[in-house]
């Protein structure tokens, strides 16, 4: 299955999004780059923004923020109600995040993880979908008006 994915960092996140915007579309996925495109300081707050809007609008399914540590970025784009942002630092996270929590957006701190395990968490990530069940009450209390996804 493929999605379309939106991609914002900060300063700290640019190499790695570059890197990863690359798997993605070579794996067929259709990516949003919402910035930034240069290494320019600019504050996290304005791309997670710009990203939980992307998720809220319709305009990307699932979402990939990278800052320094992956803090800064996944507690703004939280802040925008359609998202559940996700900081993971193993493969095993990114699934899980996908399975339990039906994650939208994967958070990735570039000043954390290795190249390696970001291409790990971002494929695991990918290739999981949420297990519905007895999670699906709870990502309910997370999400106002949450619907669960019907992968297609
Ligand atoms: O938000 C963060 C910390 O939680 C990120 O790591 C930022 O990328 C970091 O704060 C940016 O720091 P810099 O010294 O301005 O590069």
């Amino acid at each position: 299955m493929t999605f379309t994915i939106a991609f914002a960092s900060d300063h700290a996140g640019v190499a790695m999004k570059a890197m990863l915007i690359d798997e993605v579309r070579g794996l067929g996925h259709a990516v949003v780059d919402l910035g930034p495109s240069s290494e320019a300081s600019v504050d996290y707050p304005d791309y997670g923004e710009k990203l939980g809007q992307a998720i809220a609008d319709g305009r990307a399914r699932l979402g990939v923020a990278i800052c320094g540590s992956g803090i800064g970025i996944s507690i703004a784009a939280n802040r925008n109600p359609a998202v559940r942002a996700a900081l993971c630092t193993s493969g095993l996270m990114a699934r899980l995040a996908r399975q339990h929590n039906d994650a939208n957006v994967l958070a990735l701190g570039s000043r954390i993880v290795g190249p390696d395990t970001a291409r790990d968490c971002l494929t695991q990530f990918l290739a999981a979908s949420f297990a519905g069940g007895r999670h699906a009450g709870r990502v309910a209390k997370l999400t106002p008006g949450y619907q669960e996804d019907v992968v297609e």
